[in-house]
């Protein structure tokens, strides 16, 4: 067997094992950990033949066999071919250069809608055929560069020759696979944070002073952008799990955050028992729980495993989430409801509820179409309670 055939039957087997139950990356960590004998450049290209099958989402799932399409994904995604590609296929070699939309139509795919399975699930803000052909784009890492760092950084990565691109006065764009920690030593230097979670920002407008509520905070990433817009709020955050508090209390020292209140809750459960249920906030922001399937260029795996269903789970838990945070909103203030989701049920659906249910008005925001950026696909709106 040649190298490119032995990457193939690797690259299948891989496919055919993974049953979608863990993220791929780990799954595939543990599949190279059986197999030892791979070394690094072995494993990085079968890595990719993987990843780049799993973009091809719907497309060809009954038609075609698994090397087939394994091929067909690599087309797609690589911008100047592959030896892989002209060993099995120099026809498609001839054209990687093509642009995606004139691959696939080189292909005789007219509708790029048929990528994505749950195209008739998406917000009607979102473009569907940008949005399909955009997994055939690897996106980009995103850092938010803070307390006037930006220069200092720029001049570390240049030193380091690492490919980047400034998209902001606080955003730059890297290479996906970029270790940023072995650049960039100081963590207070800069946030991780994608380009898309970066714009949320501009529903905060926080004063010092006001009562700022960070309700699923996770690791904190939408907090430490409110308090380096304004460090004077009073912030509160919370989220389900103590471990998960325990990262924030991390990530926040690194940052060099002291000032904040932390409680873990479940907000399923009905505020007017919680630990806060006395307290009103300014501001509230719900970054809430969801399908995640705006991020899903980075996972494109998701595709192929997620069901309709699991759209209208996470569609209920938001609503109760949602109806429950607004009752600690107080009067003229702002809920600022976020998902990383394209779905209409996470989103204008839940705001449509906020709207109808507890008569919040809708002030700003919509979708954020990471899909045109190399970014991930957010939507964020500030409603305000009367
Ligand atoms: C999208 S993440 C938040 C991301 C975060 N705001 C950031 O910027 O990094 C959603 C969070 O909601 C939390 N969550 C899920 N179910 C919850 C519940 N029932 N009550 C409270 N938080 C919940 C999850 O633990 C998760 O951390």
């Amino acid at each position: 067997m040649t190298r490119w055939e032995n990457y193939i039957a690797s690259a299948e087997k891989i496919i055919v094992s993974y049953d979608g139950s863990l993220p791929l990356h780990h799954f595939l960590k543990g599949f190279f950990k059986q197999h030892p004998y791979m070394g690094s450049r072995d494993r990085r290209q079968i890595s990719q033949l993987v990843y780049q099958y799993y973009r091809l989402g719907q497309l060809w799932k009954t038609e075609k066999s698994i090397a087939e399409r394994i091929l067909l994904g690599t087309f797609l995604c690589e911008k100047d071919g592959s030896e892989l590609l002209q060993f099995f296929r120099p026809d498609l070699q001839e054209n990687t250069t093509l642009s995606v939309a004139d691959k696939l139509a080189f292909l005789g795919i007219a509708d790029a809608t048929s990528i994505f399975p749950f195209a008739d699930e998406l917000s009607p803000a979102i473009d569907g055929p940008a949005f399909s052909r955009s997994f055939f784009v690897q996106p980009d890492l995103f850092i938010r560069t803070r307390n006037n760092r930006q220069a200092a950084i720029l001049r570390l990565l240049e030193k380091a020759a690492i490919p980047h691109e400034v998209k902001g006065a606080d955003t730059i764009a890297l290479p996906n696979s970029t270790k940023i920690d072995t650049v960039i030593t100081d963590k207070s230097w800069y946030e991780i944070q994608d380009a898309s979670s970066q714009q949320v920002g501009a529903l905060f407008t926080p004063k010092a002073g006001e009562q700022w509520w960070d309700s699923c905070a996770a690791s904190g990433g939408k907090s430490i952008l409110l308090l380096d817009k304004q460090p004077g709020v009073k912030l509160l955050v919370s989220d389900v799990r103590n471990s998960i508090i325990q990262n924030l209390h991390q990530r926040f020292k690194e940052a060099g955050i002291r000032q904040y209140e932390s409680v873990v809750m479940d907000l399923t459960a009905p505020v007017a028992a919680s630990p806060i249920k006395d307290r009103r906030f300014d501001h509230i922001i719900l970054d809430a729980p969801c399908s995640g399937s705006g991020t899903w260029g980075r996972t494109p795996e998701s595709m192929s495993f997620f069901t309709a269903k699991q759209i209208t789970n996470y569609q209920q838990l938001q609503l109760k989430i949602a109806g429950n945070v607004v009752q600690l909103l107080k009067p003229g203030g702002s809920l600022i409801y976020i998902t990383c989701s394209v779905f209409n049920k996470e989103n204008e659906e839940v705001v449509a509820f906020l709207k109808n249910e507890h008569g919040l008005t809708r002030q700003e925001g919509g979708v954020i179409a990471g899909y045109e950026q190399r970014a991930d696909s957010m939507f964020a709106m500030k409603l305000i309670k009367p």
